[in-house]
């Protein structure tokens, strides 16, 4: 079978400019899958309120994590694409949701190396599963496949939040932060709207309905990003032996007014201090690659409210990036699948657009 390989990230703006981030910020939250309004509505908040009073903001953000090479999400998916290409034999190459490069200009790159090409498998570098991240990337990938007669075929790898490979990975790149004296490993995950998790439910009557939802076993789980959060970060803490009380769940990064996952990060961390954390570990599973989110957000936001709220030190551990273990769990599941051993493609999203 001639195969190829995309990873499939969020993207970012081309640059700081903030014009050039005004059309990212456009192209992102018009998306019907993270500001889920009817269109006429969408436009006039995005458009109207959103973009203009956030890109200068969201544009000072990005320079101060900027690299010579752009932005650290593009800069450390080409890396990424680099490590796994050593490990497999197939092409691989990287795409973006939104930005440069679109899965469009992804597939013809690859035809134009292998005519004969018959499927691309791709990976949607999301752990958990929600419709602002996995399902668009996944609807997106579908959506510009079907604008040219492709000879090809996409498969694309699920999501991966319970994966042993994946927990393994996490785990062993956390391990190193647990050395020194801690009191507690604050796991932190991208927040999105509790309606969101309303929408994706199957059942109708589960998420956020049933008491501790999440921990009671449910068909909604396999659409849950909440459930999905809580399982990555119970296994991982196990692996790692945290005990129970010095385990921290949060959601960051919300915008708007709506009601979002609770609690929220940045209240937490300055909440953690007067309840006697001091020294915090935190980490971003939701995250494969460091971007605006962990090296801004938490690296420098989150910090600086954490410390000045009294807390002594603050460790962010870094996204897996080109961690081994990580390119290998990657090459381990695309191997697999192609010999037929392994279950590791998701066949249907929830199609949360049309419900
Ligand atoms: C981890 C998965 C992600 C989910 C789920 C998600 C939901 C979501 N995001 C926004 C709004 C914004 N997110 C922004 C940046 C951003 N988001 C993710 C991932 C998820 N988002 C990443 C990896 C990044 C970083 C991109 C980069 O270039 O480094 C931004 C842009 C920056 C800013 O202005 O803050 C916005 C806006 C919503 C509304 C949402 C769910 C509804
Ligand atoms: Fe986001
Ligand atoms: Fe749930």
């Amino acid at each position: 079978m001639k195969r190829a390989i995309i990873l499939m990230n969020l993207g970012s703006p081309d640059s700081t400019e903030v014009k050039d981030v005004k059309r990212y910020l456009d192209e992102f939250l018009m998306d019907e899958r993270v500001i889920d309004k009817p269109w006429l509505l969408r436009a006039l908040l995005v458009k109207g309120i959103i973009v203009p009073f956030r890109a200068p903001n969201s544009a000072k953000a990005y320079k101060t994590i900027w690299t010579e090479k752009g932005s650290p999400l593009i800069v450390i998916s080409k890396e990424q694409e680099r490590a796994l290409q050593k490990e497999i034999e197939e092409p691989v190459t990287i795409a973006m949701r939104y930005g440069n490069p679109s899965p469009m200009m992804a597939y013809d790159l690859l035809l134009q190396k292998n005519p004969d090409m018959e499927e691309i498998v791709v990976v949607p570098m999301y752990p958990h599963y929600a419709m602002s991240s996995y399902e668009t990337a996944v609807e997106y990938a579908k959506e510009q496949h079907k604008k040219k007669a492709y000879p090809f075929r996409l498969t694309f790898i699920k999501p991966f939040y319970d994966e042993e490979d994946y927990v393994e990975a996490l785990s062993q790149s956390i391990q190193p932060h647990l050395d020194k004296e801690y009191d507690q490993v604050l796991f932190s995950y991208h927040g999105i709207p509790e309606r969101h998790i309303l929408k994706c439910d199957p059942t109708g009557k589960h998420c956020l309905k049933v008491d501790n939802c999440c921990e009671v076993p449910s068909p909604a789980h396999d659409f849950c990003y909440r459930h999905q959060c809580w399982v990555t970060t119970h296994l991982v803490a196990d692996k790692l032996n945290i005990p129970k009380e010095k385990r921290g769940f949060s959601f960051q990064s919300r915008l708007g007014r709506d009601p979002w996952l609770q609690p929220y990060t940045a209240v937490r961390l300055q909440e953690l201090p007067n309840e006697g954390v001091k020294k915090i570990v935190v980490v971003c599973p939701a995250f494969v690659s460091d971007c605006l989110e962990t090296l801004e957000e938490m690296g420098e936001e989150g910090r600086e409210i954490f410390l000045h709220a009294g807390g002594e030190s603050f460790d962010l551990v870094p996204c897996l990036n080109v961690h081994p273990l990580w390119i290998s769990a990657m090459a381990k599941w695309i191997r697999e699948y192609g010999q037929g051993k392994r279950e590791m493609i998701l066949n249907e999203t929830k199609q949360t657009a049309q419900a």
